[in-house]
């Protein structure tokens, strides 16, 4: 598959401290990418990097082909990039069917009400909300919440979409059912980059890993590999990760 998203140099500085430095990196369509690496290292940075959130310091970022470094969130959206944050902040007196028709009328302006609603509706029964669409999201769940948030990237028809630790704060069945979800728009070629935390919903479903320290891209690879380098040990996973996964996959 053709590259979809291309990082030439990437850095970020917030006044003195550099949170991306240098990152190259290049995913093609259809991958699925984890992004790991300890709290701080600047994976959050990296996709508000790439989505203009806080636009690159230095370095370029390429979108199927075009140079997207400067664009505004909005702008970049409405390309394709579409993510999910760490923190889900819907619209709470809105149902949760009119907090995804706001995104899909975010994403295609034109778009009537109804159509946008319609829309809602087809992507709120793909994260298994259809029985909440007419609840405000306030009284959701948090696992119910982030699956809204799901609904609502899906609802910007993404052609690369960001995942910002959709499983932190679940509970192991929480987390197998969003797994299943992801496995599912894995499997029909959506390319997704994830920021995970639970190794196994990283060698679940990523086809690939990429590890950031102190904004630094320190590995990038096959998931067995990446989780027997020595580097990757040392800044993230620990020894006692290394030795009770010594031998397996
Ligand atoms: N807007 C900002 N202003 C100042 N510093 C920031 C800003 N955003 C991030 N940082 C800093 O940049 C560094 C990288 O943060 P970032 O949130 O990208 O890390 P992360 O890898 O996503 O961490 P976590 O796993 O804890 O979410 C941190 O030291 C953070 O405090």
């Amino acid at each position: 598959m053709p590259e979809i998203l291309t990082l030439a140099g990437v850095s970020r500085r917030f006044s003195g401290l550099q949170a991306l430095r240098d990152v190259n990196l290049k995913i093609a369509g259809g991958e699925i990418v984890g992004l790991i690496g300890p709290n701080g290292a600047g994976k959050t940075t990296l996709v508000n990097t790439v989505c203009g959130v806080t636009p690159a310091s230095a370095g370029t970022v390429t979108f199927a082909g075009r140079d997207i470094t400067r664009l505004k969130p909005y702008q970049a959206a409405r390309l394709g990039l579409a993510r999910t944050f760490q923190i889900v902040q819907p619209f709470a007196e809105f149902s949760a069917l009119d907090n995804v028709a706001t995104a899909a009328l975010f994403s295609r302006p034109g778009q009537s009400l109804k159509v946008a609603r319609e829309n809602a509706r087809q992507h709120l029964a793909f994260v298994g909300l259809d029985g909440q669409a007419d609840q405000p999201a306030a009284t959701l769940t948090l696992a119910m919440r982030k699956r809204l948030e799901l609904a609502k990237a899906l609802a910007m028809s993404p052609k690369i979409l960001f995942l910002d630790e959709v499983n932190a704060g679940l509970n192991s069945a929480e987390v197998e059912k969003a797994t299943a979800l992801i496995r599912q728009l894995a499997a029909g070629g959506l390319t997704i980059v994830m920021i995970e935390h639970l190794m196994k919903v990283v060698l679940n479903v990523c086809t690939r890993i990429v590890v950031l320290h102190n904004g630094e891209l320190i590995a990038d690879g096959a998931p067995r590999n990446v989780v027997r380098n020595p580097a990757v040990i040392d800044a993230y996973l620990g020894q006692q990760y290394a030795q009770r996964h010594a031998g397996h996959g």
